[in-house]
C-alpha cells in the first residue's frame, strides 16, 4: 500500500527542523548504502548521531508517536531512528534500488525488517525542480512530490529512485519501520477497515454493528500481529 499522510509536522516542526538542517553539517550519502544502491545514490545525508540528527530525530518521532493515521496505517513494531538528505547540486539523486531487509539500529545492533519505507517530505515543492520519488506499484510507477511536512509510506519491497534535482535543494527525513504486521496486504486490510470504522462512527454514532466490527479488527489484528 502508498499512503500519503498530509501534515504530519506541524508547521512549527517543520520550521524548526529547517533551522536545525540549515546549521547542519552534510556528507556522502553513499557511506549507508548497501553495495547494489551505492552505486546509483548521490545525494547527502546527516551524520547518523550527530547533534542536528539527534534533535531532529526527536522532533519526528515525536510528531509520529501521536499520529493516528500513521499510527493504524504501520501497525509499528521497532523504527530505524529517522535519517535525513539533502538532493542539490552535484549531489542531487538516487537511482533504481530496494532497500535493504535488514537493517541495524546504530549503536544498539538491534536488527530491524524494512517492512515499510517512509519519506517525509522537508522542502516545498516549488523551492526545487525534479527530486520527485518514483516508486514502483502493482499499478504502474507513482510520481510522489509532497508539501512540506507531508509523509509517503510505501511497502520494502518496492523499487524506488529520486528523479535529479535540476534547481534548489530537496530535503528530507527517510526510515524504515518493522511493522507488528509482516504482510503488507494484511496491513492494508486492517487500514481500510480502521477507516472505515471511524467513518461509520462519524456517520452514524456508536452501534452493535460497530462495535461488533470494532471486535473483528481487534481479533484480526490478534491473529495476525506479532508483537
Ligand atoms: O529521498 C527519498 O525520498 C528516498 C531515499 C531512499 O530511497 C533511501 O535512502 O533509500
Ligand atoms: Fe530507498
Amino acid at each position: 500500500m502508498l499512503l500519503k499522510i498530509a501534515a504530519l509536522l506541524s508547521p512549527a516542526d517543520l520550521k524548526q527542523a529547517r533551522d536545525l538542517l540549515d546549521q547542519a553539517d552534510w556528507q556522502d550519502g553513499r557511506l549507508t548504502a548497501g553495495a547494489q544502491a551505492a552505486q546509483v545514490k548521490n545525494n547527502q545525508q546527516l551524520p547518523v548521531g550527530s547533534e542536528s540528527a539527534r534533535a531532529l530525530q526527536t522532533l519526528l518521532l515525536k510528531a509520529l508517536e501521536g499520529h493516528a493515521t500513521f499510527f493504524s496505517a504501520a501497525l509499528p513494531k521497532r523504527l530505524l531512528p529517522p535519517m535525513f538528505n539533502r538532493y542539490a547540486g552535484e549531489a542531487n539523486t538516487y537511482g533504481k534500488h530496494i532497500d535493504q531487509a535488514i537493517r541495524y539500529v546504530p549503536g544498539t545492533g538491534q536488527r530491524v525488517r524494512t517492512d515499510i519505507s517512509c519519506t517525509v517530505f522537508l522542502s516545498e515543492p516549488e523551492e526545487y525542480e525534479g527530486g520527485e520519488l518514483v516508486i514502483a506499484d502493482t499499478y504502474g510507477e507513482q510520481r510522489v512530490k509532497l508539501a512540506a511536512g507531508d509523509a509517503v509510506l510505501y511497502p520494502g519491497t518496492s523499487v524506488h529512485r529520486v528523479e535529479p534535482v535540476t534547481r534548489g535543494a530537496r530535503l528530507a527525513s527517510f526510515f524504515w519501520i518493522e511493522s507488528m504486521v509482516r504482510s503488507d496486504e494484511q496491513r492494508r486490510l486492517l487500514f481500510e477497515m480502521d477507516q472505515a470504522l471511524m467513518q461509520l462512527r462519524g456517520e452514524h454514532g456508536e452501534s452493535d454493528a460497530a462495535v461488533q466490527l470494532t471486535g473483528t479488527y481487534h481479533n484480526l489484528l490478534r491473529m495476525w500481529a506479532d508483537t
